[in-house]
């Protein structure tokens, strides 16, 4: 697979570490306006490949030309936060960034699958779908699948099983009105509370969970001034998805048309990935609360929305 990264800061660098290590991508182009930061980043990768176990993918740093007919087009270009701003801060600045960047990428790739990271990322896909021809399926919105990331760490350390045992989701918007729908979460195949009471584990403080998950990645961006591990790792996860023709359910963000009861907004909802992108929306059935709290979050989205102009 030939795989291109845009933006070579602190995610798409990353991202390069983990498509490197594993088999998925025969070709890496890593395009950055700082062209210099770029071909540094790659000559530095270059010499990992003698000893981690890699396919020896082509490794190139360049421009669009470059990126010319790639499978997967990853985007995390634009304006990163300033301490004490918010994600929602950056949509204007970046959604003129994104414009751009589509453009461009359906100029070289029109078959690619683009998967979105640069924030507000709901709202950020939603612009590329707006702006290209992309088919909304191969449109993909990092979304709230680094905050399920979080989730999943935090309720197994509360349990003290390994995250990849607890099943949930965080729902929404990846912002301040992300959600946990309880009522599809369990460990081991039990609800939460269940599981806690029958396995002698303190009841869980849902409010509080929820809270810390939307909390720590301010606070890592307060401690380092950027996240990107847990994001890499995340779009990592979602290109093997689509590289082995998974059909995993994902939480992303995608475009509704009808779905959840939205229409014409990207938002998280857990769909099926695979070659295709986001080949199927799960329907779930919430509960009255939750359903109140997708509400909230896509009314959250639709602020976005009016200030890119969509
Ligand atoms: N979705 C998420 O969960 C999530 C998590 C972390 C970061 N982000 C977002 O991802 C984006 C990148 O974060 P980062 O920490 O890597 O930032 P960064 O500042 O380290 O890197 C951004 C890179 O993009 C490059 N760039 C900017 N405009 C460009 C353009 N038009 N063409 C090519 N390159 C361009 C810059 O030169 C820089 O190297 C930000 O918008 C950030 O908010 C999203």
């Amino acid at each position: 697979m030939k795989i291109s990264v845009i933006g070579m800061g602190a995610v798409g660098t990353e991202v390069v570490g983990h498509l490197l290590a594993s088999t998925a991508a025969s070709e890496i182009v890593a395009v950055d306006r700082n062209a210099e930061k770029a071909q540094a980043e790659i000559w530095d990768f270059a010499h990992t490949t003698s000893f981690i176990y890699a396919k020896n993918p082509r490794l190139i740093a360049g421009g669009w030309p470059e990126t010319v007919n790639s499978d997967i087009v990853v985007i995390t270009a634009g304006a990163q936060l300033e301490r004490g701003q918010n994600r929602d801060s950056l949509v204007e600045i970046n959604s003129k960034v994104i414009e751009d960047l589509i453009a461009r990428t359906e100029a070289t790739s029109p078959n690619a699958i683009v998967l979105m990271v640069t924030n507000p990322v709901d709202v950020m896909a939603q612009v590329a779908v707006a702006h290209s021809s992309f088919p909304k399926e191969r449109v993909i919105s990092l979304g709230t699948i680094v905050d399920t990331a979080r989730f999943m760490r935090i309720v197994s350390e509360h349990v003290g099983i390994d995250p990849k045992n607890i099943f949930g989701y965080v729902l929404g918007d990846h912002s301040h009105t992300g959600f946990v729908p309880w009522s599809l979460c369990n460990v081991c195949g039990l609800d939460v509370d269940t599981f806690c009471a029958l396995n002698g584990v303190a009841p869980i403080d849902r409010a509080a969970v929820r809270q810390r998950v939307l909390q720590i990645g301010l606070d890592i961006f307060a401690g380092k001034g950027n996240t990107n591990h847990g994001i890499a790792a995340s779009v990592f996860r979602i290109i093997r998805a689509v590289a082995g023709n998974e059909r995993s359910v994902l939480p992303v963000g995608t475009l509704l048309e009808g779905e959840y009861g939205v229409d014409g907004a990207v938002m998280s909802v857990p769909c099926v990935i695979g070659r295709r992108g986001v080949q199927k929306i799960i329907a779930c059935r919430f509960t009255e609360e939750e359903q109140a709290a997708f509400d909230v979050s896509h009314a959250h989205v639709r602020e976005l929305m009016a200030l890119a102009g969509l």
